[in-house]
């Protein structure tokens, strides 16, 4: 498949990316509610390991996550230099002349540095303004390291380093999650987050006509905590309400949101949140997005200690993490469809079972 990144510019909007109309972000962002935006959390002093201010910090996260599943957060501790850093590299790559990027060229899932175009996700085989990089970000091994370019010559290091510093920031976010929630402030180290970590760099060329495309379809992501980063152009959108938010750009924040992990391990009180990206016509974006994931072979279902009388019964089976990759790919990342591959349908307890 070519990449978006390998013509200069377009002038209009190939078919072949034209979205079935019931498809496209026809009620493209915030409409009359514009005012309801996800919280912007200030992170000053949540790396002290006690304190009222980092009580009211895990507080906060909780209250944002339980009612959007997703926010923001500043003064979160990884230098402006170190993202800029890497957002140059990415964009850098996306750059490059064709043939440099060629050899990187693959869909096969087991690189630990590849680049394509669209998404695996859409059922039809519809296709979306965007190429993308995945890369195994962390740990930094030789052996992941080995994968990634060498150029531009900048990658490799940038990389390392902005993966080191968002990988504590994830950690210092789920601590303050385990603590927000009541339980043990290493709840989530361990298994739960230290399968290799997955980066998606993607980028999105201007496109001609917003109105027909979209850069990436509603999804929900599939492991526990993303940290994104979305530069200064807009293009984030959030479900909430039955509406689609947008996450506006605020400079120097990362975005936070949960994903299908979080959701069944707090058996359903920290809900993952749909999103999608829309594309621009007079501006190129890039998102560097670190999504934290369980091993592969660690085991998830609803915490004992959130099964509870606000939670009620337990609402989905346990599972291995792989078990639950298989499915999502399989129910075409739709919401829905995967978790009710996990829910426990509650039985009728009326007795009326057949005679
Ligand atoms: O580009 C964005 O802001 C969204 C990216 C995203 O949702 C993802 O990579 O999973
Ligand atoms: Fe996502």
């Amino acid at each position: 498949m070519e990449l978006l990144s390998d013509c200069p510019a377009h002038t209009s909007v190939p078919d072949k990316y034209v979205l079935p109309p019931e498809k496209r972000p026809s009620v493209l962002d915030d409409g009359p509610s514009s005012h309801v935006v996800p919280p912007v959390i200030d992170l000053h002093g949540a790396a002290v390991s006690d304190g009222r201010r980092r009580h009211l910090i895990a507080a906060e996260i909780i209250k944002a996550s339980k009612e959007f599943g997703i926010f923001q957060v500043v003064n979160h501790g990884v230098s402006e230099d170190v993202v800029q850093g890497f957002r140059e590299a990415a964009a850098g790559f996306f750059a490059m002349p064709a043939a440099e990027k060629l050899p990187y060229r693959s869909d096969d899932l087991s690189k630990h540095f590849r680049v394509s175009s669209s998404t695996p996700y859409d059922r039809n085989g519809d296709r979306y303004w965007l190429d993308y990089l995945k890369i195994t970000c962390h740990p930094v091994t030789d052996e992941h390291v080995r994968e990634w370019p060498d150029k531009p010559g900048s990658f490799r290091g940038a990389l390392a380093e902005y993966s080191a510093a968002v990988h504590e920031l994830a950690q210092t976010l789920l601590r303050l999650i385990a603590e927000g929630l009541g339980l043990d402030d290493g709840f989530f180290a361990g298994d739960l987050s230290s399968g290799n970590t997955q980066m998606n760099v993607n980028y999105y060329p201007p496109c001609p006509d917003p109105s027909l495309t979209l850069g990436l379809l509603p999804h929900c992501d599939r492991h526990l905590i993303t940290v994104l980063s979305q530069g200064d152009v807009a293009g984030l959108q959030a479900r909430h309400g039955g509406r689609w938010l947008l996450v506006r750009p605020v400079p120097g924040a990362f975005v936070v949101n949960l994903g299908h992990q979080m959701e069944i391990i707090t058996n359903g009180l920290l809900a993952s949140v749909e999103h999608r990206a829309v594309t621009k016509a007079d501006a190129a974006r890039l998102s560097v997005v670190t999504l934290v994931m369980p091993k592969m072979e660690c085991r998830i279902g609803p915490a004992p200690e959130m099964v509870n009388e606000s939670t009620g019964p337990a609402r989905f089976r346990e599972f291995e993490f792989s078990e639950f990759i298989k499915a999502y790919s399989a129910a075409a990342a739709s919401r829905e469809d995967v978790l009710d591959y996990f829910r426990i349908h509650s039985t009728a307890s009326s007795g009326s079972a057949a005679p």
